[in-house]
Order: structure tokens, then C-alpha cells, then sequence
């Protein structure tokens, strides 16, 4: 459903992506690792159209989008949560949830889908508190909840893991899992942490110095010694 190919960055003189194309099935989980620097961030960053691209092209369920603006992209169905969360710490998590409404028409402009609410508990609980008063892992919840009230039909994440307890770690595992096993979206993950990559991957690629080195499928990670790959 998301088809990236050629896609060439640089910032200023410095070639970030090179040739860079991937894939993203529906129902899926495409787990994209690659050490610190390789270029991870900046490829999701050209995905949402917050960074210009040299070249390449991105296509959502076979239409270009290459030139859209990052909002349109988002009312095409993309969502993204990105690195470091960026929830709005001012705002109570209730409001957080309503900015994903924003872009919608109609009724799902008004309401947060209840699901939200089954899949972090927490967030109702703690639906009006401040989100700046919420553990980290809990504001990676609400970023995830706010990204999903946007029915988007792709959901990208950026190192959702990162600086976030293990009990929390597996809560989003779950949540990740149960939305691919629904088969309605499409999911693209950044990851570091190997284990949880591993455990949630229908498809891998590993990124280099800006290159896609190696890809395939989950269930063949640890032939293609893919760990390996990421060790520093
Ligand atoms: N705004 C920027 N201006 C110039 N160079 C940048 C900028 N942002 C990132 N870079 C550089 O581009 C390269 C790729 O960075 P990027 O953040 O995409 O890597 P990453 O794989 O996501 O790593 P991390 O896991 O640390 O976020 C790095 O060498 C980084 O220093």
C-alpha cells in the first residue's frame, strides 16, 4: 500500500538517502532498523513530506503523493508519531486525542474512537491531566492513541520503544500486533531495540549509511543475522 523508491536526500552538501525504496503491505509490519545515523529519521521525515526530497517517488495505495504538503499527506491517510513523542504538554490528553481529529469531516471529526480507550486504558483514566504530567511511556501512548484517531490507513512510528519501561514496551507490542492482525492498515516501524522489532516484523530492512542493505522477511531476521547488522 506504500510503495518508496529512489528516494535522494542530502542536507546541504551532505547525501543523507541514497537510492532508498521500500515497501509496506496492508496488515503488515515492515520494521525498518539501521544503527544511530544511518538516516532512519530523515527517511520518515521525506515520507510525511516535512523534509524536500532530491528525487524518488512515494506512492499511498497507487497514487504519487511525492509533491503533497506533510497535511495533505496526513488527510490521505498517513500518520506518523514521531521520535521523542511530541505530545502537547500544555494541553490535557482529552485535547491531545481531538488535534487527531482535526483533518476529519462529519462525525469522526467529533468523537474519539472508543477503541482508543480499549487499547491504553490509560489514557481514559488520565483523560484529563495534562499531557506534559504523563510518564514517558504514557505520552508515547497518547502520541500512538492521538496518531490513531485519525483512522490513518498507514501508521509510522519512530523508535516508539525509546526510554520507555518494559511493561509499557509490551503494551504498545500488543497494540501494534492486534492493529496488523485487524488487516486494515499498514504499518512501518523504526526500531533499535532487535527483540521487539523481531517479535513484531512481517518484513524487515535494514538501512546503512543511507542505503537499504538487506530486506526480507520477519521470519528470516535471525538466518540473515540481522542483529549482527545493527551491533556497534
Ligand atoms: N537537520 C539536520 N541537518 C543536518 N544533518 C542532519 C540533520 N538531521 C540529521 N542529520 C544527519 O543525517 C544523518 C541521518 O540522521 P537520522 O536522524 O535520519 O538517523 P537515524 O538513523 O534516524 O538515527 P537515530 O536513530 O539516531 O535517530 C546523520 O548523520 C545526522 O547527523
Amino acid at each position: 500500500m506504500l510503495n518508496v523508491s529512489g528516494i535522494n536526500q542530502y542536507y546541504g552538501g551532505s547525501h543523507t538517502l541514497r537510492d532508498v525504496g521500500l515497501h509496506v503491505e496492508k496488515g503488515a509490519v515492515t520494521c525498518l532498523l539501521g544503527r544511530n545515523g544511518v538516516g532512519k529519521s530523515t527517511l520518515l521525515k521525506c515520507l510525511m513530506g516535512v523534509l524536500p526530497v532530491k528525487s524518488g517517488s512515494v506512492e499511498l495505495e497507487g497514487k504519487n503523493i511525492t509533491s503533497l504538503s506533510p497535511h495533505e499527506r496526513a488527510k490521505s491517510g498517513m500518520a506518523y508519531v514521531p521520535q521523542g513523542r511530541e505530545i502537547f504538554p500544555r494541553l490535557t490528553v482529552e485535547e491531545n486525542l481531538r488535534m487527531g481529529l482535526a483533518g476529519l469531516k462529519g462525525k469522526d471529526s467529533k468523537t474519539i474512537p472508543a477503541e482508543i480507550f480499549d487499547m491504553f486504558p490509560v489514557l481514559k483514566e488520565m483523560m484529563h491531566r495534562r499531557g506534559g504530567d504523563l510518564s514517558g511511556g504514557q505520552q508515547q501512548q497518547l502520541a500512538i492513541g492521538r496518531a490513531l484517531a485519525m483512522r490513518p490507513k498507514l501508521l509510522i512510528l519512530d523508535e516508539p520503544t525509546e526510554g520507555i519501561q518494559p511493561s509499557i514496551i509490551k503494551d504498545i507490542e500488543r497494540v501494534i500486533q492486534s492493529l496488523a492482525k485487524r488487516g486494515d492498515m499498514g504499518i512501518l516501524l523504526v526500531e533499535q531495540y532487535y527483540d521487539f522489532a523481531h517479535t513484531l516484523a512481517d518484513y524487515y530492512v535494514v538501512m546503512q549509511r543511507g542505503e537499504v542493505i538487506k530486506s526480507g522477511p520477519g521470519s528470516e531476521m535471525e538466518a540473515e543475522n540481522v542483529q549482527g547488522l545493527l551491533a556497534v
